[in-house]
């Protein structure tokens, strides 16, 4: 047995047989073919079993994930069938007497260059579309697994060495038990994803993709951040009982779903969650969610192979106000950049990604977007108590471009008779230092603020939040956090205005008896976070909190912090 430490990124144990999503080694050798016709016949058997596959896959995403994210698979087919695709690598083997995988991948490699070197993004993409097609082919080819995570009909474990957001909006929860990867951090997009689906997961181990094979048994505690593979007897027997232990939990938990959230002294929060697709409200309802604090739009534009069609958007954001009914719910525009790309949008190279033209600063540079995306808001408002966010604000002048473009496509809207309801509140998302510290300003002119501790806490640090190295200055506690969060509940006050937060803090056990305290209004969180967060609130006292607060925000390190929280919550 081995074992490994990582980072807890979902709670919850899962007990299962290993699926690896490695890409396999697809090297072959170049041979010469005396029979070319049975050979053009086996390239042929690899296409057609590849877009069996393919259809498949297809299939399943547009029941899981919806229609527009399953047109990606299409693209994939059309060069499967393409004919300046496949008589190339007939005529190949043919005429140069070559194998299957010397023809396939001579004319592949001739078409993903001629693609790649052409000044459109549309082709560049028939690039990556022909290169992920031909890996396919090639692994059906050399007779070795080629890694299908939609496809998945078993129970099992994923093993990867990191899962993009279309990996993880494939996943079938009802086979996927939990996944483990060697890189990522607790706010790395595929710990949030990982949340969303309700899959315990341990990410940034480091080596699981070299620890562990297909078919290995392993136990994944997202608790603990800890991975097992191949446990004794006993271990196992321990942790089929935690894991029964945490059904109980949740089903106390589950007590709790339709009660409003009230501190021991009688004093009520909102608890709501983050979303990231109009899927995940099921979740959130089902977890007693007061609200969505946070829907992290850019979802809808990822793992799309175009951008969004406004009616495409309207349909998503009216789902979303829909389920909620008069629940509010806070639509965050786009914010891609960072680890969040878009493969049809062409960002220029970045020494900083996370430091560059990314959220806000995207929008305002390119307005046709961010236009439409506004248009679509707009358009849904009426269904439902939509409040609207813009992320990664540093400066006044962002915001105020930001609210004038709404504004002025309401007023287009409204000219062209289309219903927009009045009053939506416009807030930002508080996630840069700076906007921490100049509050007051901005607490002037905005409606509501929600802190990004994700960000918030990786820009005050210097400590990229995807790195496990630097994983150790994630301190939510560390004092520069608390003053900045402090100052934000206090600058919004002043205002009459309120406070939530977004990031992952709102929903950790030892800061949410200091957020209360501090008065925070609004905690926004993954859904399977809320109910332990209501369990727990009920058995605090917010005026008690309240009374340690200077205290707490003169302590000197992040360990005084939790030591002194631990202590007086008893956890
Ligand atoms: C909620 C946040 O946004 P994201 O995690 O999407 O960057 C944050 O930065 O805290
Ligand atoms: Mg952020």
């Amino acid at each position: 047995m081995k074992n490994l430490q990582g980072i807890a990124a979902s709670n919850g144990i899962a007990i299962a047989k290993a699926y690896t999503l490695e890409v396999p080694d697809l090297s072959f050798d170049t041979i010469k073919i005396e029979d070319t016709e049975t050979e053009i016949n086996r390239l042929h058997d690899a296409l057609d079993v590849s877009k069996q596959e393919l259809e498949k896959i297809k299939e399943h995403a547009r029941v899981s994930v919806g229609d527009e994210h399953a047109e990606i698979f299409s693209a994939h087919l059309l060069v499967l069938s393409d004919p300046e695709l496949i008589s190339p690598m007939e005529d190949k083997i043919k005429n140069e007497q070559v194998n299957a995988e010397v023809a396939l991948d001579e004319v592949a490699q001739m078409f993903i260059k001629m693609f790649e070197d052409m000044d459109n993004e549309y082709m560049r993409e028939r690039a990556a579309d022909i290169k992920d097609v031909t890996e396919r082919v090639m692994a059906h080819l050399l007779g070795v697994s080629f890694p299908n995570p939609a496809l998945i009909d078993e129970e099992v474990i994923v093993i990867a060495e990191d899962l993009t957001p279309s990996d993880t909006a494939q996943l079938n929860k009802q086979f996927v038990k939990g996944f483990t990867t060697n890189i990522g951090g607790r706010t790395s997009h595929s710990a949030i994803m990982a949340r969303s689906l309700e899959i315990p997961a341990v990410v940034g181990t480091r080596t699981v993709t070299n620890d562990i094979k297909d078919g290995d048994l392993i136990i994944v505690d997202g608790i603990e951040g800890k991975v097992f593979i191949n446990p004794e007897n006993d271990l196992l027997a321990e942790y089929q009982d935690k894991q029964a232990d945490f059904a109980k939990q949740k089903e106390l938990w589950a007590k709790l779903k339709d009660e409003p959230t009230v501190s021991k002294d009688g004093v009520a929060v909102e608890l709501a969650a983050n979303i990231g697709t109009p899927a995940d409200v099921e979740g959130v309802l089902d977890n007693g969610g007061e609200a969505v604090g946070l829907y992290r739009t850019e979802f809808l534009y990822m793992g799309s192979n175009d951008f969004p069609t406004e009616d495409e958007q309207f349909n998503a954001y009216k789902s979303v106000l829909e389920q909620m009914g008069d629940k509010a719910v806070v639509v965050r525009t786009l914010d891609i950049g960072g680890d969040k790309e878009l493969s049809y949008l062409d960002l220029p190279e970045e020494m900083n990604p996370f430091l560059g033209v990314r959220a806000i600063r995207l929008c305002l540079e390119r307005k046709d977007i961010f236009r439409t995306q506004l248009r679509a808001l707009l358009r849904a408002s009426t269904y439902g108590n939509l409040k609207i966010m813009f992320p990664m604000i540093a400066t006044l002048e962002e915001f105020r471009e930001a609210k004038a473009l709404l504004l002025e496509e309401k007023d287009n809207l409204v000219g062209e008779g289309v219903e927009v309801a009045d009053g939506i509140e416009v807030g930002i998302m508080v996630e840069i230092p700076s906007t921490a510290v100049a509050a007051r300003q901005f607490a002037k002119e905005v409606d509501f603020f929600s802190i990004g501790t994700n960000d918030l806490i990786q820009y005050t640090m210097a400590a990229d939040r995807m790195n496990e190295n630097v994983s150790y200055l994630y301190q939510p506690y560390h004092p520069a956090i608390l003053a900045l969060v402090n100052n934000v509940i206090e600058a919004a006050h002043a205002e009459g205005k309120w406070t939530g937060m977004c990031g992952e803090m709102a929903g950790d056990p030892i800061a949410i008896p200091i957020l209360l305290g501090l008065g925070l209004d609004e905690f926004s969180m993954s859904a399977t976070s809320i109910l332990p967060a209501r369990t727990q609130i009920k058995e605090l006292s917010k005026e008690e909190m309240a009374s340690y607060k200077d205290e707490l925000l003169s302590m000197s390190t992040a360990d005084e912090v939790e030591a002194f929280i631990r202590e007086k919550t008893g956890q």
